[in-house]
């Protein structure tokens, strides 16, 4: 017999690791998406890799402001003086990529000044930026960061397990989001996040419960403008 896990038992654990069992199959889906799956098995239409490239450019420029929100929470609202330097070097990495979106578009033949962001794009920029209101928790800002950067993590990671046949060429692309420092700094938001959860009253984490699944499906909305659904 499996009954509900008490509030106690759940902190114990974490709540990351609860909701992400409990919400297994939609974060399958935006973890093994089909465009994930085809980078991996070498079958990916580069085309659609160009379109990622230049729709996620746009995404990662209103990204940086988000996390600089995130930045503010934490300094105003924290327990813990460590999570601001987490959140700090997480916007540091993204200054280097911004840089290697632009080197990488030039490589590519993308011209990033003409690229139009397609709905999903402005949906989830949209979802951002109403998340970057001074009345958002940091609890469920620092959720939703940690949501946002582990799918990057865990799709990117999956094109460079042993047998996967990643083409030479987008390697250096998914070693960007799969390498281990970036999985340690992902851990490192997960315990933040953990953290927060586990002291947080009940209205506020079923806020981060339902923004935790929006990312989510964001991000198969997402790849699903570079591959099938567009
Ligand atoms: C759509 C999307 N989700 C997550 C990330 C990863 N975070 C920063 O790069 C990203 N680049 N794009």
């Amino acid at each position: 017999m499996e009954g509900k896990k008490t509030r106690e038992e759940v902190e114990k654990s974490g709540m990351i690791d609860t909701w992400m069992k409990k919400h297994r199959m939609i974060y399958t889906g935006a973890t093994k998406h089909p465009f994930i799956l085809s980078i991996r098995d070498g079958t990916v239409d580069l085309e659609a890799f160009k379109t990622w490239l230049g729709q996620d450019y746009i995404f990662v420029r209103a990204f940086a402001p988000f996390v600089a929100s995130v930045l503010i929470k934490a300094w105003k609202e924290s327990d813990d003086c460590s999570d601001m330097e987490v959140i700090l070097s997480g916007m540091a990495s993204l200054n280097d990529e911004i840089a290697w979106f632009k080197s990488e578009a030039t490589m590519w033949g993308v011209q990033l000044s003409e690229v139009v962001p397609q709905k999903a794009n402005q949906d989830y920029c949209r979802f951002l930026e109403s998340l970057m209101s001074p009345d958002v928790e940091y609890t469920v800002a620092i959720t939703t960061f940690w949501a946002i950067e582990a799918v990057y993590q865990a799709s990117f990671a999956l094109c460079l397990e042993d047998g996967s046949k990643t083409p030479a060429a987008l390697r250096e692309t998914c070693r960007r989001w799969g390498n281990d420092g970036f999985g340690q700094y992902c851990n490192s938001l997960q315990k933040i996040a953990n953290r927060r959860l586990g002291k947080t009253p009940d209205d506020v984490l079923t806020k981060a419960e339902v923004t935790l699944l929006r990312v989510l499906e964001h991000e198969v909305e997402f790849w699903n403008m570079s591959h099938g659904a567009a």
